[in-house]
């Protein structure tokens, strides 16, 4: 199977798993990138029983809406029933590195008003020890060098993805050559620099389950 049709699988299994939040008249927390496109295309069969979707990106809002599924605003949602979107990186415990889209930030905030997170990905982004990818860090536009030079001090090699400006109006720094031991203390450690809006390092709000699209069908994990 390819990789496109291995995100494919998983979409269609997250959409089993959130059928009955959809009926329960629950609000749907909607990801970004390339697996969640997948997620948001399949989601359009039910657009007439959705009561609506919070969307982590401008990105996935207009997809949304050229589905004509209804977006609303993460303020006007309450609690979210459940959330779906994929990763770069998982290990084994659900701890994810996200971000290479840009769109960490409101991930995280997504990801942190949803009871359930719901990570789809294909069987390349299961790794033992998360870092390979290089860690997207969102920073406020001028705290860029004084950021870099402490992510260097972390022994990181932190590099600014040229060209790239958040729908929040930021910057994203990526860290290459750091192989995360404790993702947990990293999350935080980086979280507390001045200027950084946050990293992306899903470790204190992990996922909850993991559907991983494999070559033998689609795996279930939970931490
Ligand atoms: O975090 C993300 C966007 O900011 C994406 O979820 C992550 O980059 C995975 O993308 P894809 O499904 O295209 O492999």
């Amino acid at each position: 199977m390819t990789q496109d049709e291995l995100k494919k699988a998983v979409a269609a299994a997250a959409i089993e798993m959130v059928k009955p939040a959809i009926f329960d008249g629950e609000i749907i927390g909607i990801g970004t990138g390339s697996t969640a496109n997948f997620f948001i295309d399949l989601l359009a069969e039910f657009r007439d029983d959705i009561k609506g979707t919070v969307a982590s990106s401008e990105a996935s809002a207009q997809r949304l809406r050229s589905h004509g599924i209804e977006v609303i605003e993460l303020n006007d949602a309450g609690t979210l029933g459940v959330y779906v979107d994929g990763a770069d990186e998982s290990n084994s415990h659900l701890e994810l590195i996200k971000g290479g889209g840009a769109a960490l930030t409101r991930e995280k905030i997504v990801a942190a008003a949803s009871k359930k997170f719901i990570c789809i990905a294909d069987e390349s982004k299961l790794v033992d020890q998360l870092g390979a990818f290089p860690l997207p860090v969102e920073v406020i536009p001028m705290a860029r060098s004084y950021v870099a030079r402490e992510l260097l001090k972390m022994g990181g090699n932190p590099v600014y993805r040229e060209g790239v400006v958040t729908d929040n109006g930021n910057i994203i720094l990526d860290v290459y050559d750091f192989m995360i031991a404790t993702p947990q203390k990293t999350e935080e450690e980086i979280n507390a620099i001045v200027g950084v809006v946050t990293n992306g390092l899903f470790a204190l709000r992990p996922a909850d389950v993991l559907l991983l699209g494999t070559s033998n069908g689609v795996r279930e994990i939970t931490p």
